[in-house]
């Protein structure tokens, strides 16, 4: 094995201990360095391959501030620190490191951490190149494409999307023809649906005439320039076409890149996002590798040609367009049941469609009824395995005594009760895709089982000791905070780092207000279907306090709302609210003075106890089981009881 480790250790006992348990191991250490000076000293006379840091070090900076530096070069690095606070974990996993050990460590877990590491790091920068060289190939054959340059931009934005994430994108040629006004954009209004944006268009949304809009563009940046927050207001140089811009569609940060084909035509290709400081030096080095690809639109004379196939865009158009009734994520198939083109959903849908076509376990993250398991089936579709199974197993609805005979399969006579040899779910998830909802739930030892698994991809049934081999891709899910839990030491850090090669966030509902409207719309539809009643429209009022509301359970909060409105309506009026949402709008709006911590924790109670009693309604009192209340909210039976106790909830509230 020929992997260099550089061991950046201020403790010289720990650093020579390290030494001799990673040469054991095989790998070769370049050098120790007691602080980041010394660590840069032994960076610039060999690049190592893998770095193994402690936090505190010797001088005022940080194993956190060199980590900065080497994400920046892409090594890889794992953490090993005396400090596991929640705070350190938090600020370490900022710098998004390969691996974090705790000390005191075994050598078991380090050699593991360095193996996960060096898995990681390799997997990551292959899929990286694999996807640079199909990227390369698109963007070669739209130079070749012979239409314009809107459809040229609309393919480059459609294949650049994954790589550069934008809610908006635009190209201009440069230098401008006598402050003529070429620029030509794509807004993104959902998973693979831009709408086009020209200088018509633009006047009619901004209400602007043709002469202000050719003054603004009159100075342009001719630089590769990147804006992270905002554009600074009077900074000599910029477009205010770009200001315009960002006030118009809500823009926060943004990225312009000038291709040079050296035929005396530039262009300028601009990226924005709604998001804050998106666009990163990583972006710009891409951009400079893509370069010899990105000269499709330089050429002159393809803005010249005015495109007869455009549609013109109509003063609000851009808001109506969000706020049609079939405002599904986009024209894409596989997402096509996702509702909403928030951009924090678009983006992890971005996530979910990138790492679709690779083995990689996949973590998805967020609150309960976010669409979890929605996009874990939609990686699968995506994915070369979608004629095989996609196998659910719910880690928290299994009770502990179970689990290991449910996920690897048990043989006659194992265990009272096992009468028969039967497969595990990993094994009927062979050829296909295992979706372990709720895995912060596992118990400590079937983790350690998980893990091998993963590792060793064979599994053991209950009762036998003969490993079988399973192809199964792991997409797990949690509405945990697993960094919390590996501090608490409930959830085994080497696992933590195995399934978090690619982690998929998806927002809550409150933070995506926007959907509401078409997700209400959505699933007044379905069950107006499923119930065969018409569907006659939905009251102000109740959409006014749907908006108004905070959401804690999500979308499945926001369907099991519409079921009962669909049910309990007539079929002759408007869909209404039939319960009050938890009454946390009224009380939030001054019913209730909130002036002390108590008063918020009292809120918080009557949410919890409203979404519990509603859920419990779902399940017709049932607390156990398949489609019990606890399976409904992803906790354990025990827990619920608990809660219900506590929250003064009697099993005869129904
Ligand atoms: N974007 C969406 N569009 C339409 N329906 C959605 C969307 N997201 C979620 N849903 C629906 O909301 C419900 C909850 O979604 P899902 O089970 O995928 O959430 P989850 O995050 O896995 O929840 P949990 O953590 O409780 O398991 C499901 O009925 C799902 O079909």
């Amino acid at each position: 094995m020929d992997i260099n480790v550089l061991i950046v250790e201020d403790e010289f006992l720990v650093a020579n201990d390290l030494r001799v348990i990673v040469k054991q191991a095989g790998y070769k250490v370049t050098g120790i360095a007691a602080s980041v000076e010394e660590a840069n000293e032994n960076l610039q006379k060999q690049k190592p391959d893998l770095v193994l840091l402690d936090i505190r070090l010797k001088g005022i900076l940080s194993g956190i501030d060199f980590a900065r530096k080497l994400r920046a070069e892409n090594i890889a690095f794992v953490y090993i620190s005396a400090n596991s606070s929640q705070k350190v974990l938090e600020e370490a996993k900022s710098t998004d490191p390969y691996g974090f050990i705790v000390k005191p460590f075994r050598e078991k877990d380090l050699l593991v951490a360095l193996d996960i590491a060096w898995y990681r790091h390799q997997h990551s920068l292959e899929s990286k190149l694999r996807q640079e060289e199909l990227l390369q190939k698109q963007l070669t054959k739209i130079t070749t494409d012979p239409s314009g340059a809107e459809q040229k931009l609309l393919k480059i934005a459609r294949v650049i999307q994954p790589y550069i994430p934008f809610d908006f994108i635009a190209s201009k040629p440069w230098p401008d023809n006598a402050g003529q006004f070429k620029d030509i954009g794509y807004l993104r209004i959902g998973f693979d649906e831009y709408q086009f944006i020209g200088e018509k268009e633009l006047m009619t949304i901004t209400g602007f005439k043709k002469d202000v809009l050719s003054a603004l563009i009159k100075n342009s940046d001719t630089n590769a320039i990147l804006y992270s927050d905002g554009i600074p207001k009077q900074k000599p140089g910029i477009n205010s076409l770009q200001q315009l811009l960002f006030d118009s569609f809500k823009l926060e940060s943004y990225l312009v890149f000038p291709v040079d084909p050296g035929n005396g035509q530039m262009v300028h290709y601009a990226f924005y996002s709604r998001k804050q400081d998106v666009y990163t030096r990583d972006h710009i080095a891409l951009l400079n590798r893509l370069k010899p690809y990105l000269v499709a639109l330089a050429e002159k004379k393809i803005y010249d040609e005015t495109s007869s196939t455009l549609t013109l865009v109509q003063p609000d158009s851009v808001n109506k367009k969000n706020s049609e009734a079939a405002n599904y994520s986009g024209s894409h198939p596989t997402f096509k049941n996702i509702i909403g083109n928030h951009h924090l959903l678009l983006a992890s849908l971005d996530l979910a469609s990138q790492v679709a076509p690779y083995n990689t376990s996949v973590l998805i993250l967020g609150e309960s009824g976010t669409g979890k398991e929605k996009v874990a089936h939609s990686i699968h579709s995506l994915s070369p395995r979608a004629s095989g199974p996609f196998i659910k197993v719910n880690c928290a609805a299994i009770p502990p005594t179970l689990i290991e005979s449910e996920l690897f399969g048990h043989e006659k006579g194992a265990f009272t009760g096992a009468t028969e040899k039967r497969k595990g779910k990993f094994e009927q998830a062979d050829g296909g895709t295992i979706f372990l909802d709720e895995i912060g739930e596992l118990p400590l030892d079937m983790q350690v089982k998980l893990l091998r698994v993963l590792q060793e991809k064979e599994v053991e049934y209950v009762g036998s000791s003969a490993p079988r081999k399973v192809n199964v891709r792991i997409i797990a899910a949690t509405n945990r905070n697993l960094e919390k839990e590996v501090a608490n030491g409930t959830f085994r850090l080497d696992l933590y780092y195995r399934l978090n090669v690619f982690p998929i966030t998806l927002p809550p509902l409150r933070e995506r207000k926007s959907d509401i409207e078409a997700l209400t719309l959505y699933f007044a539809d379905k069950f107006c279907k499923e119930f065969h009643k018409p569907f006659m429209g939905i009251a102000a009022t109740m959409m006014d306090e749907m908006y108004a509301y905070n959401w804690p359970g999500n979308i499945r909060e926001l369907e099991n709302v519409l079921e009962q409105s669909v049910i309990l309506n007539d079929g002759r009026s408007n869909l209404e609210l039939k319960r009050s949402l938890t009454g946390t709008r009224n009380e939030l709006s001054g019913k209730v003075n909130i002036e002390t911590l108590e008063d918020v924790k009292h809120i918080q109670r009557e949410t919890e106890r409203d979404y519990i009693i509603s859920i419990l309604k779902k399940a017709k009192g049932r607390i156990r089981g398949v489609n019990g209340a606890a399976e409904l909210l992803n906790i354990k039976p025990t827990t619920l009881e608990s809660k219900m106790a506590k929250l003064g909830i009697k099993k005869d509230f129904l």
